[in-house]
């Protein structure tokens, strides 16, 4: 494949979503930025929030001593403005090198208080989910790095994925709005990264969720997206199975022998460096992790407890097979911490990071026209 380098393309910026404004979504944003950290990279950073939440937040954080001094940034209303004319009149004005981020201003409909949940407020949650979706997908921005929502207040407030059904997080939310049959939920830290076959299911719901298609598409998106996003030409997979000591021959549980093993073997077949269905409790130990670039996992709570538990606070949440790129903190809204301090950007300050190095790593594989 050729290469080329593209300075406008180099440029643009990442677009980071604070989420819920009770939350500490804005606080480790105005963290990152009073420690100059924003500047890190070669880029702008756009935000998206309530722009008098985010100054009384900033006063709040001031007031409890966390912040020792209040970054400045400009303010811009994304609803006066259509996509297209969004990048040309942001570079046009934001010439002053001294502000930290860009902030496009997205209204609340109630009063902020930290800490506390308003579901009217939920719709500017949706809202912001929307716009970083519109503006990934028309390449005005590099990628998406999203911080915490409130799944339950997005849920009461009536607010559904695009399809109708139940809101159940970012990752399905900008599945549907692609239109991909199929994402990866994938949570990465120094000590490991685990992809999921299944996100956000009831318990009950799993065995049912694992056919042969559902593995069969998570292996093929874990694979071509480690290739592209991480740079691994061949990666190393573990595969965990789905029941104790992945069924002890189908003593404890038949779907290793009768629909991921057979999958597995597939790739196998074709070279791909992956193994067949191994017990979970043994695969998440040092020895086989020293061999392996990624674990898959079947469900959510088999695989993440194991990984943050390495690092909570330093992982970060992507979702892979989307035609952008979008990273995410760890963490939840920690409503508590909220306009007190005590709050840690360091997820925030990684999942960055990673879209970053992964738009500097897309733009050198952009195919000659
Ligand atoms: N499963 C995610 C985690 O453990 O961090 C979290 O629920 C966020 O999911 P979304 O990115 O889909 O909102």
């Amino acid at each position: 494949m050729k290469k080329k380098h593209n300075d406008s393309q180099e440029k643009r910026p990442l677009l980071l979503t604070t989420g819920e404004p009770a939350g500490i979504g804005m606080d480790v944003v105005l963290l990152l930025a009073a420690e100059n950290k924003l500047q890190d990279f070669l880029r702008p950073i756009w935000v998206t929030a309530d722009a008098n939440a985010m100054e009384k937040r900033a006063d709040a954080l001031i007031a409890a001593g966390v912040l020792k001094i209040c970054p400045t940034w400009q303010t811009f209303d994304i609803d006066d403005l259509k996509e297209e004319a969004l990048t040309k009149q942001i570079s046009q004005q934001s010439t002053d090198t001294d502000q930290a981020f860009v902030l496009l201003n997205i209204p609340c409909d109630a009063p902020v208080t930290s800490g506390q949940i308003n579901i009217d407020n939920s719709a500017m949650v949706a809202k912001q989910l929307e716009i970083a979706h519109k503006l990934a997908t028309n390449q005005t921005v590099a990628a998406i790095v999203t911080g915490p929502l409130q799944k339950s207040a997005l849920i009461d407030a009536g607010i559904k994925l695009p399809d109708g059904t139940m809101f159940s997080g970012h990752t399905e939310f900008f599945m549907q709005q692609s239109g991909c049959e199929k994402v990866v939920m994938m949570l990465a830290n120094q000590a490991m990264k685990v992809a999921l076959v299944t996100t956000h299911l009831p318990l009950k719901d799993i065995p049912a969720a694992i056919t042969a298609e559902n593995v069969r598409q998570t292996v093929q998106i874990v694979i071509d997206d480690l290739r592209e996003k991480f740079g691994l030409t061949q990666p190393r997979i573990l595969v965990c199975g789905l029941n104790p000591h992945a069924g002890e021959g189908g003593h404890l549980g038949s779907e290793e022998i009768e629909i991921i093993n057979p999958v597995l073997r597939e790739f196998i077949n074709a070279g791909v460096d992956i193994s067949e269905a191994m017990p979970a409790d043994t695969l998440f130990t040092s020895r086989h992790l020293a061999n392996c670039d990624t674990v898959i996992a079947m469900y959510h709570d088999q695989g993440l407890p194991v990984l943050k538990s390495h690092g909570f606070g330093d992982t970060v949440n992507l979702t892979l097979g989307l035609p952008y790129i979008r990273t995410s903190v760890d963490h939840g809204t920690a409503l508590d911490l909220a306009g007190r301090g005590g709050a840690s950007a360091t997820s925030l300050y990684q999942a960055l990071i990673m879209a970053n190095e992964m738009a500097d790593r897309s733009i050198v594989n952009i195919p000659l026209a």
